[in-house]
């Protein structure tokens, strides 16, 4: 264990030191792209070919450097199968942001989010950070979700929105990012500093890389 800036610097393993931990779970329907948008964000890569769905929960860990602070994000991948949805439930309670996700190419993915809205305003905390994403972007021709319409749904709901590509990684980084740098602004803020507003910095940094999403 070691300190910087006040904050104890803790480490699980000797290359993984990190000054704040974070809980962030993917949820959404199944087929959405949970698992790939995680493995694009861990090893950068695409797991495409067959699908195969998760059971149950499954997590992975990638420390990043928020302006000189290690955060670790602890990634719970959720399985999006009803049938798991009682295994799911019982890990909201602990995350303190939620990446949910739908697939522009399925309606249906689209129209299920106010469901998901409503089990997080049930299960998780009162605070959670909550971050809706369009995932498929790249599959423009099989679109059937108009990206206003997933802006509309956010704004509605007072959430960040973009939408993303496991496929290409657009938006990737990007959108875990913010959840590292709103979680580690909660965690280190002093009471007289700045709110850090997730969605405002989304639209900044969208509008900087020039990106639609
Ligand atoms: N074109 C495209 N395909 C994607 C993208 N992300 C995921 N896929 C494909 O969508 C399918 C489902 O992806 P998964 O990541 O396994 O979906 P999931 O949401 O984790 O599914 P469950 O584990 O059942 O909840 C796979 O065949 C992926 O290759 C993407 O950004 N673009």
């Amino acid at each position: 264990m070691s300190s910087r800036n006040g904050i104890v610097r803790q480490n699980t393993t000797k290359s993984e030191f990190f000054d704040v931990c974070c809980k962030v779970m993917l949820i959404g329907d199944s087929g959405v792209g949970k698992t790939c948008l995680l493995v694009r964000f861990k090893d950068n890569t695409f797991l495409s070919g067959s699908f195969i769905s998760t059971v149950g929960i499954d997590f992975r860990n990638k420390v990043v450097d928020v302006d000189g602070t290690k955060v670790k994000l602890q990634i719970w991948d959720t399985a999006g199968q009803e049938r798991f949805r009682s295994i799911t439930r019982a890990y909201y309670r602990d995350a303190q942001a939620l990446l949910l996700l739908y697939d522009i190419t399925s309606k249906s993915s689209f129209d299920n989010i106010r469901a998901w809205l409503s089990e997080i305003r049930e299960y998780a905390q009162d605070d959670v950070v909550i971050m809706l994403l369009g995932n498929k972007a790249d599959s423009t021709q099989e679109r059937r979700v108009r990206r206003e319409d997933g802006e509309k749904l956010a704004k509605d709901h007072g959430v960040a929105f973009m939408e993303t590509s496991a496929k290409t990684g657009m938006n990737v980084e990007l959108a875990f990012m913010a959840i590292a740098r709103d979680l580690k602004n909660k965690q280190t803020r002093n009471p007289n500093d700045p709110k850090f507003c997730l969605e405002e910095y989304v639209d900044q940094e969208k509008q900087k890389s020039g990106c639609c999403g």
